[in-house]
Order: structure tokens, then C-alpha cells, then sequence
């Protein structure tokens, strides 16, 4: 369960938002073992015909998520999507009409460097929203979310059932090198503005 009032004054004060326990162990379960199933391609960078794939600003491989996917985890996955989409579409005025989201799996030694959500050509991704599902996480795998503030960095560890939710176009960011195996939801509120784009 999202904690409704923290969420909405912490992303408005400080554009970030993250909590524990937000993911049912049950449905973890579930949505880690559909993670090991599926298939996944070499993330790129960019969008459309400028994805380069480049291992040395990330080296972690996605799996997109179909909206019309039938697997009871998607579906308890997308349930939640709706839910926090509703409460920014209630609470900010940011437009968002759409979401694209996918599973994510970095390999031992797989990182991403810093950067922002938001493409400089395109900037339909406004809320980055990324839910962690790695079961018996301990603190001395690496692999942590470091978001760099203003005020300093502000390291979150990739925990089981866990939730980070910031503002895509300010917060830089980065996932430092896992130790593990490390594998998450990520996926992106987007506003469209009546034109065509490419999917990456
Ligand atoms: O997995 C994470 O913690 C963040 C991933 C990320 O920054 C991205 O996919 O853009
Ligand atoms: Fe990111």
C-alpha cells in the first residue's frame, strides 16, 4: 500500500518519493519468476533510430511491457501503474496520458551511469516510477538506486517490494554496479503532444 499523503507532499517538495513494502511478498514472487522467463534485448540509449547500445553508460538488459499481457503479476503490475497514475493525475496537473514500462535485469557487474529520464529531443517522460523485486536483497550486493540531490546523494537500496517514484526531467541518477543479479520495474508516465514517436 502507497502511502497517499507522504507521496504526493514529498514529490512535490523534493521531487522524489521512495517506500518499502509496497509489493505483497506474494506478488514479488510472482513477478520475479515471470522476470526469469521472459525475454530480454540489450538496453540501448535513446530513442527510436538514435538507440545505441552502449555498455559503457549502461549494461543492463529490458523487457517491454505489453499493456494487453494476460499474466496475473502484469496485470497486479499495470493494477498499480493505474492507481498511482490516478493519484498524479488528481494531485499534479502534469497532463500524463500514457506509460511504458519494462522489466529490467542487470547482470553481475551491470550498472547505469548517471543521467535523466528525459530524452533532449523528446520530452514526453515526466514521472519515472520503479518498483524492486529481488528477494533476499542484503546491503553488501551493490546495485543501489543513487539519486544525486542538490543536497547530496541519497543512496535506496534495490529491496524486495519497494517502490521510487521521481519527477523524470530533475532528478540525475544512477544504479551503481550490482554485485548480483539485480532486477526491477521501471517505467515512465509520459505526456503525448499529438505527434508520433518511436518506441525504443
Ligand atoms: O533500476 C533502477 O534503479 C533505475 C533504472 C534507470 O534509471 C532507468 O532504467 O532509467
Ligand atoms: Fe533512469
Amino acid at each position: 500500500m502507497i502511502n497517499t499523503s507522504d507521496f504526493i507532499e514529498q514529490l512535490c517538495e523534493q521531487g522524489w518519493y521512495s517506500q518499502q513494502q509496497v509489493i505483497p511478498g506474494e506478488w514479488v514472487t510472482a513477478l520475479a519468476d515471470l522476470c526469469h522467463k521472459r525475454t530480454f534485448l540489450q538496453a540501448g540509449i535513446g530513442q527510436g533510430i538514435k538507440n545505441l547500445i552502449n555498455e559503457a553508460i549502461r549494461s543492463d538488459s529490458i523487457s517491454w511491457i505489453d499493456a494487453s499481457e494476460t499474466d496475473p503479476a502484469v496485470k497486479y503490475y499495470l493494477s498499480l501503474v493505474d492507481e498511482i497514475q490516478q493519484l498524479l493525475n488528481r494531485e499534479f496537473y502534469l497532463g500524463l496520458n500514457g506509460f511504458e514500462g519494462h522489466f529490467s535485469r542487470y547482470p553481475q557487474g551491470a550498472f547505469y551511469k548517471p543521467h535523466y529520464d528525459c530524452f533532449a529531443q523528446d520530452k514526453r517522460r515526466a514521472v519515472t516510477l520503479i518498483f524492486y523485486i529481488n528477494q533476499n536483497w542484503r546491503p553488501d550486493n551493490g546495485g543501489e538506486l543513487c539519486l544525486h540531490l542538490p543536497e547530496g546523494q541519497k543512496i535506496i537500496e534495490p529491496v524486495a517490494g519497494s517502490m521510487v517514484c521521481f519527477l523524470s526531467e530533475q532528478i540525475l541518477h544512477e544504479v551503481l554496479p550490482t554485485h548480483v543479479e539485480r532486477m526491477a520495474l521501471t517505467g515512465w508516465f509520459v505526456r503525448h503532444q499529438g505527434q508520433d514517436y518511436f518506441y525504443s
